[in-house]
């Protein structure tokens, strides 16, 4: 049996391929974009940081050997193309006086991305940073309920009010809806709306907004990352195969908009019962892996846990109601995750 290559292998293969200047590869960079593998043919682009790279020969180069002699390996395409970086062109556009804006993603809905926002925000607002959420989920605004409020407070000096709970102002589409009541967000709609949020809403100086993106990776997701000037993302993930392979479209997704990733979180893992035997339902250690093949940080692994879906449905999430769970302690070192994530991009910046 001849043996052939695979997206994983090719990924693999990239990772041993070092930027000269940044010595470090180039995966972990994120400078591997839109890569494809397909009957022996891999395909991608390499995205310099900054469009005179003057050894884009030699990374360009050194990719292309690194296939050289590997089996199943038929054709190797490569393109070049240099890094826009959208936030900081955003931020000039935009007069913000927020410093940092995470975006929460998930590849497909139902994965816990809102319950890790909410959870993320709190932890945040609890070591003493100033903080706000931004529910953007077109398909399920469930951030109020989980926050436990159901109204925006009256608007002041022409500019929406967030609600505040638990030290976390909050802001969500669900307070422009009625309950229950489909509506249909096309893009330019969708947009203003997304912009309101941030340029009309009374925020005040915050040092973190955490932004629940609707699930998925299609042209919705991406336009509203593009129209947010995002500081860094996280992805959440279950274990389960199905929503691993959604979930590394999302990580694509966040490449493709120069969006450093702070990390992959599994969520749904699993459930441990009151012996301390485990409850395997969605399989554990994939959102690791992944996080592994894509050379990004693995911060959290949280439990299936009923009483994470039982607090969210009463508007106290678990790290409000049981601070000293598993589950609360995960999200407590994800925000630091996230937290010492940023400071070393700003440090680097
Ligand atoms: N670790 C967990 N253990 C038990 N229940 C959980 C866990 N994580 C999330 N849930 C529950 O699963 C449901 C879906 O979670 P959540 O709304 O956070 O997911 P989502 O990915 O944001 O979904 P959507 O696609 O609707 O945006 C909620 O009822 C939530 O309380």
């Amino acid at each position: 049996m001849t043996e052939s290559i695979t997206k994983e292998k090719a990924l693999e293969i990239l990772k041993t391929v070092m930027d000269p200047e940044l010595h470090k590869d180039l995966v972990s960079l994120n400078m591997i974009q839109d890569l494809q593998v397909n009957d022996g043919k891999v395909q991608f682009t390499i995205e310099l940081t900054t469009p005179a790279c003057p050894l884009k020969n030699k990374i360009e180069g050194d990719a292309r050997k690194a296939f050289e002699g590997v089996p199943g390996v038929k054709e190797v395409e490569i393109k070049m193309s240099a890094k826009v970086t959208q936030s900081q062109q955003m931020s000039e556009q935009i007069d913000l006086n927020i410093k940092n804006i995470v975006a929460v993603a998930s590849g497909k809905g139902g994965v816990g991305k809102s319950t890790v926002a909410v959870n993320l925000a709190i932890a945040l607002a609890q070591t003493g940073a100033k903080v706000g959420i931004m529910d953007a989920d077109i398909y399920g605004p469930n951030v109020p309920t989980m926050m436990g409020v159901s109204e925006l407070p009256q608007p002041r000096n022409k500019k929406l009010v967030p609600a505040e709970n638990y030290q976390v102002k909050i802001i969500s589409i669900g307070f422009l809806v009625k309950m229950g009541q489909p509506l249909i967000w096309r893009g330019p709609l969708l947009h203003s709306t997304i912009r309101q949020f941030l340029v009309d809403v009374d925020w005040g100086d915050l040092d973190y907004l955490v932004v629940d993106l609707p699930p998925g990776t299609g042209d919705v997701q991406l336009s509203l990352a593009q129209h947010i000037p995002v500081t860094c993302g996280v992805m959440v993930t279950t274990p389960q195969k199905v929503s691993l392979e959604d979930a590394s479209r999302g990580i694509e997704m966040f490449n493709k908009l120069n969006i450093p990733i702070a990390g992959v979180v599994e969520n749904m893992g699993p459930m441990i019962l009151p012996d301390g035997s485990k409850l395997d339902v969605f399989g554990e250690g994939g959102g690791e892996a992944m996080a592994n093949v894509y050379g990004l940080p693995f911060i959290g692994r949280i439990p299936l846990d009923p009483e994470i879906r039982k607090n969210g449905d009463i508007g106290q999430p678990i790290i409000i109601a049981e601070p000293q769970s598993k589950p609360a302690m995960v999200f407590n070192e994800l925000a630091c995750e996230v937290a010492a994530f940023i400071s070393q991009m700003n440090h680097k910046e």
